[in-house]
């Protein structure tokens, strides 16, 4: 044998002759190859002989032993090995698995003379190569393939132990041939690996056992679980979302609390006293409003009163009591026209003064820019949103000129409006509660009070006062300046549609009683609806009256 011969020589001579074997070995055709072809060559030439010898016949037995002979000699060449005579493949295999398997165990080996150390030495490396062609070659072959699977089965087992929670049979056999997969890769990869060390190192077989051993767990690319692991860390984590998934999911209890239901409150709860306090509050208001009503009902009005919120439909009344009256609801404000009348025209008032074009002419929000008074005014003034801008247009019949809105405080300058030539109407920005700064409000009344105290020309000014909710302490601090400054003014109940009849007269009633001591205030006291035209014609005779006598 070439390698034994190459040890024996002296050392100058044995490094040349390792270095040149190297070289050959490194080739990819070492001496003992050729030997071996030379053997193979030499055991067919046997064969022939032996054929010859029998005549051609052969039993079925001998045949399919040649048969298998031949096509092991034409396979790999880690196929037959030793004394050149023709073996039959399945007694070879066997023998080679005895040897491969003490070989890998790393046990003694069988030593039958030089003979067998030559079949041991060759099968130790015809094994590496066997086992390398075999999954190669034999990837169909499932004896074969159950030889490689064993292994590889032991180290999924591991991993699968590892692993812990592959749960069901279906999920396991399906990591199980993904593992396969990734098995029957990784070991091509380690049989490569361990023939490129053998080519490297001459060591012992049970070495490169141990290498191979090692080396699944060493180097990264070797290692037969590197893909695997994925594949089961990626199984895994997938398994643990479905475990998650499939644990079954705690119901979060949600508590709805009642506001209103106090009864798993303690008494002495912030929530309790508060709602006993609010409740006491509001039954004192209750009281105090109870008190009042029954005051207000108690008011008995005058006959003069109570006929003329009769004659005038004042006060709440249903639409069939307006048509049989002779009104037309589908006018604006029906009341206000005559009986039977189908015309809205301004020529239909029955007042001339008021049949003149409403014109606007200033706007002052400081007393310096008011304009000069050439014309009787009579000046409009009350509470934001009690109705102001609205009587305007309802005593003109002229809608939209006067701009109104149901948020209080549009108005927030003084406007000054001709109606022809005879007279001005004046509208006033609202006072009291409006939206708009507490400092602006303060300068809207003090403007109305610098104006209805010191206003040349100033003949009435009519202060409007809500039906529904009476005289507030605003109108009283107007009326008590007006009577410092002994500005003629005159009480106009407005709305008078939201409230009862009777209720519009016992208002009218109330107010008068109150201030019937006061000497500016110009008697009776007017009512009247924008929305419905009732008392308009009233008032309209009442400010022409004004128009008409009155001189700057
Ligand atoms: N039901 C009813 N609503 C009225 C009557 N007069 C006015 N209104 C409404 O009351 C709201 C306020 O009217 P305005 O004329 O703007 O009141 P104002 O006094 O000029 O308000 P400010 O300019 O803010 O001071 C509007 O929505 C009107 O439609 C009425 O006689 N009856
Ligand atoms: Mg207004």
């Amino acid at each position: 044998m070439g390698i034994s011969t190459g040890v024996k020589t002296s050392d100058g001579a044995s490094l040349r002759h390792k270095l040149s074997k190297r070289l050959k070995f490194s080739s990819g055709k070492s001496k003992k190859s050729k030997e071996e072809n030379t053997k193979s060559l030499s055991r067919e030439k046997d064969y022939k002989s032996y054929k010859k010898e029998n005549g051609g016949q052969m039993n079925i037995k001998s045949s399919k032993k040649d048969k298998d002979f031949v096509k092991g000699r034409e396979g790999s060449d880690g196929e037959v090995r030793g004394n050149g005579r023709p073996k039959p493949m399945n007694f070879d295999r066997k023998r080679k698995r005895i040897y491969a398997e003490q070989d890998m165990g790393g046990g003694a080996t069988i030593d039958d003379g030089a003979e067998a150390r030559n079949k041991k030495n060759l099968f130790k490396k015809g094994h590496n190569r066997v086992k390398c062609d075999s999954v190669k070659e034999k990837s169909g072959d499932k004896s074969r393939s159950i030889w490689v699977s064993s292994k590889l089965k032991d180290a999924a087992s591991k991993t699968k132990n590892a692993s812990h929670k592959l749960k069901d049979a279906a999920e396991s056999a399906e990591v199980s041939n993904t593992k396969w997969r990734g098995k029957v890769k990784q070991s091509d990869r380690v049989d490569s690996g361990l023939n490129g060390s053998l080519k490297k190192h001459t060591k012992s077989n049970s070495d490169s056992n141990k290498n191979l051993n090692a080396s699944q767990y060493k180097f990264p690319d070797a290692s037969p679980s590197k893909s695997f692991k994925k594949t089961v860390q990626y199984k895994k984590g997938s398994n643990d979302s479905e475990v998650l998934d499939e644990q079954p999911k705690k119901k979060k209890r949600v508590i709805r609390i009642d506001p209103y239901d106090i009864s798993n409150k303690r008494l002495d709860d912030d929530l309790v006293i508060d709602e006993s306090a609010k409740e006491k509050k509001k039954d004192l208001e209750k009281d105090a409003e109870m008190s009042k009503n029954a005051q207000f009902r108690a008011i008995q009005p005058s006959p003069s009163i109570l006929s003329f919120v009769e004659d005038n439909l004042l006060g709440r009344r249903r639409s069939i009591e307006i048509r049989r009256a002779g009104y037309n609801i589908e006018l604006s404000a029906p009341l206000d026209n005559i009986p039977l009348s189908t015309s809205s025209e301004r020529e239909r008032i029955e007042e001339n003064i008021f049949r003149n074009k409403l014109a606007f002419f200033a706007a002052a929000k400081v007393s310096s820019s008011f304009p000069a008074p050439d014309l009787p005014e009579i000046a409009f003034a009350g509470r934001s949103n009690v109705g102001k801008s609205s009587l305007l247009n309802a005593l003109t019949r002229q809608w939209g000129v006067v701009r109104t809105s149901d948020k209080p405080g549009l108005t927030q300058t003084i406007n000054f409006f001709n109606l022809g030539t005879k007279v001005c109407l004046v509208d006033l920005p609202g006072y009291g509660f409006a939206y708009a700064k507490e400092e602006v409000k303060d300068a809207w009344e003090e403007l109305v009070k610098e104006y209805v105290s010191t206003r040349v020309g100033l003949k009435r000014v009519c202060l409007l006062i809500d039906t529904k909710w009476g005289m507030k302490p605003r109108d009283h601090e107007l009326i008590n300046l007006m009577e410092r400054s002994q500005t003629k003014y005159q009480i106009v109940l407005t709305k008078t549609d939201t409230v009862f009849p009777m209720d519009v007269a016992r208002r009218a009633m109330q107010i008068e009683e109150s201030l019937k001591a006061n000497k500016s205030i110009v008697e009776p006291v007017m009512m009247v609806s924008s929305k419905s035209g009732a008392g308009i014609r009233s008032l309209r005779t009442v400010l022409a009256k004004i128009a008409r006598f009155a001189k700057v």
